[in-house]
């Protein structure tokens, strides 16, 4: 690795997969960030206990009669209710609990987000990037771990972190 490149101990540097964009990866912490690193990493880098800097997630969306965009790959024109798309992911949700299907496959199946092609994959985001229901359920779920039912102006989500 040449001089310039040289990254204090505990960091990574990674290329996301969804956008082919550099960004480093606390080894400690497992929390990754797009500014170069200029110290060791620790425990708490990158946070005062305020949470990551970044999180990565995908995610399930399923969008009705109400939603922002009420239109996808999957169907020209939503008119399912709300209470549809409530019923709809928490069935997903239930089969991915139970280990009767993965997330990465009902999201590319089922999802009504572009996202869908990559398994709902959205890549790393900081705050500031998403619709604020969706950021902040986002930024309070730990590495692995499955939100309950989120409502944005898109429809109703749910959330898998995977970094
Ligand atoms: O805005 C997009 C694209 C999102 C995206 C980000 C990064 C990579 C790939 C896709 N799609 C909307 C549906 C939608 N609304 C969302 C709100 C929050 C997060 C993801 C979302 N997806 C739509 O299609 O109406």
């Amino acid at each position: 690795m040449s001089e310039e490149e040289q990254l204090p101990t505990g960091w990574e540097k990674r290329v996301s997969r969804s956008t082919g964009q550099t960004y480093y990866l606390n080894l400690l912490t497992k929390e990754s960030q797009w500014s170069v690193p200029t110290k060791p990493a620790s425990e708490n880098t990158g946070s005062t206990n305020s949470g990551p800097e970044q999180v990565q997630c995908s995610h399930l969306l399923v969008k009705h009669e109400k939603s922002r965009r009420p239109s996808s790959w999957r169907e020209e024109r939503i008119t399912r209710s709300k209470s549809e798309a409530i019923d709809i992911i928490k069935s997903y949700r239930e089969q991915i609990v139970s280990g009767k299907a993965s997330f990465a496959e009902l999201a590319q199946k089922y999802s009504d987000c572009s996202s869908a092609k990559r398994g709902g994959d959205l890549g790393p985001f900081t705050r500031g990037t998403m619709q604020k229901p969706f950021e902040d359920a986002s930024f309070a779920l730990k590495i692995g771990e499955l939100s309950e039912p989120i409502h944005t102006d898109s429809g109703v989500h749910i959330i898998l972190r995977t970094a």
